[in-house]
Parts: structure tokens; C-alpha cells; sequence
């Protein structure tokens, strides 16, 4: 497909020959000489992509980036960087720039981090078209998150779920495993065919061996019937692996020939069957480990291990809590018809600092059981479990803290979230409540990865 792309670079040569080695490649290419030019153009006309260099007199890349997350958020942007700066540049990839490319580059390169930014692109816009044509739920759009480390895992789906690769999920109980398998089948070519999930750590091992292939009528006491197994039931679909790492070792041979050739027997069958299937499996465990123990076949771990895909536990995006807790909350007070209109700060405070071993399912039950006890409009401290609190201060010997570090970034962020919640998210405001400069909050804010209090108010 011919992209359009826009190179943004002070070095106008440079830009000019970029466009030029990007027109061979058979994009159409823009050159500007700044951002602020990039801008014009961006407003007149639709850019796939945008190369801009770091360092502008006029306004910088960061600058430039923003302005495009936030109006063209589904227009990826790689950042062109001298050597010395590459620094900086890693940090824009972590704020949302697709790549970066050092100078002086090869021409090689470019092309191949071009390709996959398009790559990407196209997902995305071909994902904005099936927004209105699926049923909603399960739109990666919907899932809600906006900490680096959930955008990288929105950025992971969206690399796969066009392509049949098997994916391997792990993470803890509760962080969105099965919600990301979904995700990933209804974003997929096969949407329109069955999504099959199999709990591996629920049954036996016979009776999982029956569900997984089928069995045929008198393969054994009981089976009075033809039944066909889920890896059938899949044809053409997505057959979803939960608690992979819980399937009996006796299994695992059988699986391996399935996964790797896409044929098995049922119990009893002297015939073998063949399946169209993508595979995703998800697991809490540390597969290395089992794999290491002998609870886990190697060659089965690295037909999985495809593309693998970790989900944070929530601790590691404390960032998400606030958009979480206000997304639940929503969905929640609307179910059951209360009026309830989002969280006192010390509620928000007092949730951001907890450590949700259950991870999004636990604070999802927090906050259902907050809005059925709340009596007024917003949630409260009172109306938090207790336990909430009990976690806060993970006490060690005589009320030592256990992790000193831990402990501070907790009391840091309590402070700066509660700061940014009475200047009603202005920074300038909230530096002058805490007594440091509006520079140094900002860094602690970044650190700490916390969202901004007009944003966690909506
Ligand atoms: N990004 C998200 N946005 C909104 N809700 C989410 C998100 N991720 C997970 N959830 C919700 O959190 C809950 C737990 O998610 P899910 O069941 O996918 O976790 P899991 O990792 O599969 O857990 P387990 O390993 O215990 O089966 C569900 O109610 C789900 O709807």
C-alpha cells in the first residue's frame, strides 16, 4: 500500500534526502524544515507516518510529539536523533514515539523501522474501522490503561492480532489475561469464527485429555457417545490455553504434536484429525522455572513462547489505578442506578498506594463494593475494605518498613497525588503546595508515573 509520511527536520537537506530514499521505497513523502511547519501540514492533510528529528529551534520533538499524540493519536512518530541525544530519545519511546533512528543512519534501517511503524498503522486504522462492526467489548480501544507499560502491551496486541502467531500471555491472577486473549481473537482476521477457552488447571488429567481432543463412543467407561474435543471446536477460530502451566505432564506429548502439527486423535480414534486453530495460552507461573523443574516439556514451552506478551500486575502500573477505578465506577453506579460521581482524593490516594495483590480484579471488587455501600456522591475512605489500608504500610520489625525505597516512593506519591488533586491538576499550583520547583515535580511525576489530578477527576 503507498503511505504518506512526513519528515520534519531543521537539516533541510537531511530531510529532503530522506523523502527522497523514502519516495524510492514507494511512499509518498513530505519534507518540512520544523515543527511548526509539520503542524500546518498535519492540520491540511492526513500523514500515515512522522519522522521528526529531536533537536528544532523552533519547538522540539517532544513538543512536536505530544501535539501529535494528542490530536493524531493513531499516527505513529519516529524520532531522528544525533548519537548524543539517543538518551532522551528512549525517553519519547517510552512517552509514545513509535522508534527512534540514530544519526547518521543506514538507509536499511529506515526501511525497516518505516515498514513496521506502517505495519502498525495500518492495525490501528483497520481496528478504528472494525470498532463500529464488533460488538464493543472486546475493542482494544476498551481496555483502559495508559501507563508505558500497558502502552507497550496495547502496542504487543496490536503487532499480533493480525497474524496467526501463537502468543503466550503470563501474568499474575486478575491482570487481564483472559481479557487480552479476547482482545486479541476479536481484533483477529478470525473474529467472525469461535473463540474456545480451556481452563488447563480445572480438570483431571483424562478428563482434560477428552476435553481438549474429543473421544469417540466406548473409548472408555462413560463415553457413550462421539464427543468432539475443543481443539475441533476451534476450527477456524481461536483455541485460548488458560493456566497452561498447570497441564499434567502426562498431556503435554499430545499437546506438543497438536500445537506443532495442528493434529491429534480423539481418545479411542484410530484416525487422526486436522485443524485450522491459533493458539493463545496464558499462565501465571514462571514457565522457566517449571521448565527448569520438569513440570514443563521444553519443546511444548517454546512452541508457546511465540510471541510473548507479559501483563503488568497493577502495582507496576499505579498510574492505570485512577482511570480503572473511574471506569468501574462508572459501569457500576450506572448498573445499579446510583449517582455517584467519582472518589475523594484520600480515597484515591488511599488506592494508588495499595499494593491489589488481586490485581484489576480486586480493584474492581473494591470498587463494587464502595459503590454499594457509598451514601454519598463520592467514594470515600469509609468506604474502602479495611484491608486496603493494612497493606499500606507493610510494617517490618517495630514499625520499621520493610522496603525503605518502597516505602518512600509510596509516601511521595500519596503527597504529590494529593498536592495535584487541591490545585485541581495544575502543576505550577501543586509544586508551590509541596515547596519544590515545578521542574522537579515534574520529574517526580514522570518517576512516579502518576496521572495527572484533572485527569483522574474525570
Ligand atoms: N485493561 C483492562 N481494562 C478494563 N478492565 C480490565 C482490564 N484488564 C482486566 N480487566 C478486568 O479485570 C478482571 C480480571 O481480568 P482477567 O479475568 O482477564 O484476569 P486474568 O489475568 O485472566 O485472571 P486469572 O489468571 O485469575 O484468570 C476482569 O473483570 C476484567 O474485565
Amino acid at each position: 500500500m503507498n503511505h504518506s509520511i512526513l519528515v520534519v527536520d531543521d537539516e533541510e537537506r537531511l530531510a529532503i534526502v530522506l523523502a527522497a530514499a523514502l519516495e524510492d521505497m514507494g511512499h509518498a513523502a513530505t519534507a518540512v524544515g520544523g515543527a511548526h511547519e509539520a503542524m500546518q501540514r498535519l492540520e491540511r492533510e492526513r500523514f500515515d507516518l512522522v519522522l521528526t528529528d529531536l533537536r528544532m529551534p523552533d519547538m522540539d520533538g517532544r513538543a512536536l510529539l505530544g501535539e501529535i499524540r494528542r490530536r493524531w493519536p493513531e499516527t505513529p512518530v519516529i524520532i531522528l536523533t544525533a548519537f548524543a541525544t539517543v538518551r532522551d530519545a528512549v525517553e519519547l519511546v517510552k512517552e509514545g514515539a513509535f522508534d527512534y533512528i540514530a544519526k547518521p543512519f543506514e538507509i536499511d534501517h529506515v526501511a525497516a523501522t518505516v515498514a513496521r511503524a506502517l505495519r502498525l498503522a495500518d492495525v490501528v486504522r483497520d481496528n478504528e474501522r472494525l470498532r463500529g462492526e464488533l460488538d464493543g467489548r472486546y475493542n482494544l480501544g476498551t481496555l483502559v490503561g495508559d501507563s508505558a507499560s500497558f502502552r507497550k502491551v496495547i502496542r504487543q496486541i496490536t503487532e499480533v492480532c493480525e497474524t496467526r502467531a501463537t502468543v503466550l500471555l503470563t501474568g499474575e491472577s486478575g491482570s487481564g489475561k483472559d481479557v487480552v486473549a479476547r482482545a486479541i481473537h476479536f481484533n483477529s482476521p478470525r473474529r467472525n469464527q469461535p473463540f474456545i477457552a480451556v481452563n488447563c488447571a480445572a480438570l483431571p488429567e483424562n478428563l482434560l485429555e477428552s476435553e481438549l481432543f474429543g473421544h469417540v463412543k466406548g473409548a472408555f467407561t462413560g463415553a457413550t457417545a462421539n464427543r468432539i474435543g475443543r481443539f475441533a471446536a476451534a476450527d477456524g477460530g481461536t483455541l485460548f490455553l488458560d493456566e497452561i502451566g498447570d497441564m499434567p505432564i502426562g498431556l503435554q506429548a499430545k499437546l506438543l504434536r497438536a500445537v506443532q502439527e495442528l493434529t491429534f486423535e480423539p481418545i479411542g480414534a484410530n484416525r487422526s484429525q486436522k485443524v485450522d486453530v491459533r493458539l493463545i495460552a496464558a499462565t501465571h507461573q514462571d514457565m522457566r522455572a517449571a521448565v527448569t523443574e520438569g513440570r514443563f516439556r521444553e519443546d511444548l514451552f517454546y512452541r508457546l513462547n511465540v510471541f510473548p506478551v507479559r501483563l503488568p500486575p497493577l502495582r507496576e502500573r499505579a498510574g492505570d489505578i485512577p482511570l480503572l477505578a473511574a471506569d468501574f465506577l462508572r459501569r457500576l453506579a450506572d448498573s445499579m442506578g446510583k449517582r455517584i460521581t467519582g472518589f475523594s482524593p484520600a480515597a484515591l490516594s488511599a488506592m494508588s498506594a495499595h499494593d491489589w495483590p488481586g490485581n484489576i480484579r480486586e480493584l474492581h471488587n473494591c470498587v463494587e463494593r464502595a459503590v454499594i455501600v457509598a451514601r454519598n456522591p463520592v467514594i470515600d475512605l469509609p468506604d474502602l475494605p479495611q484491608d486496603l489500608f493494612s497493606n499500606v504500610r507493610r510494617g517490618g520489625r517495630e514499625g520499621l518498613p520493610q522496603d525503605l525505597d518502597a516505602e518512600l516512593e509510596r509516601i511521595e506519591r500519596d503527597f504529590i497525588i494529593d498536592a495535584l488533586q487541591r490545585a485541581n491538576g495544575v502543576q505550577v499550583q501543586a509544586a508551590k503546595l509541596l515547596g519544590v520547583s515545578e521542574r522537579s515535580l515534574w520529574h517526580r511525576i514522570k518517576k512516579l508515573d502518576i496521572r495527572l489530578a484533572r485527569k483522574v477527576a474525570e
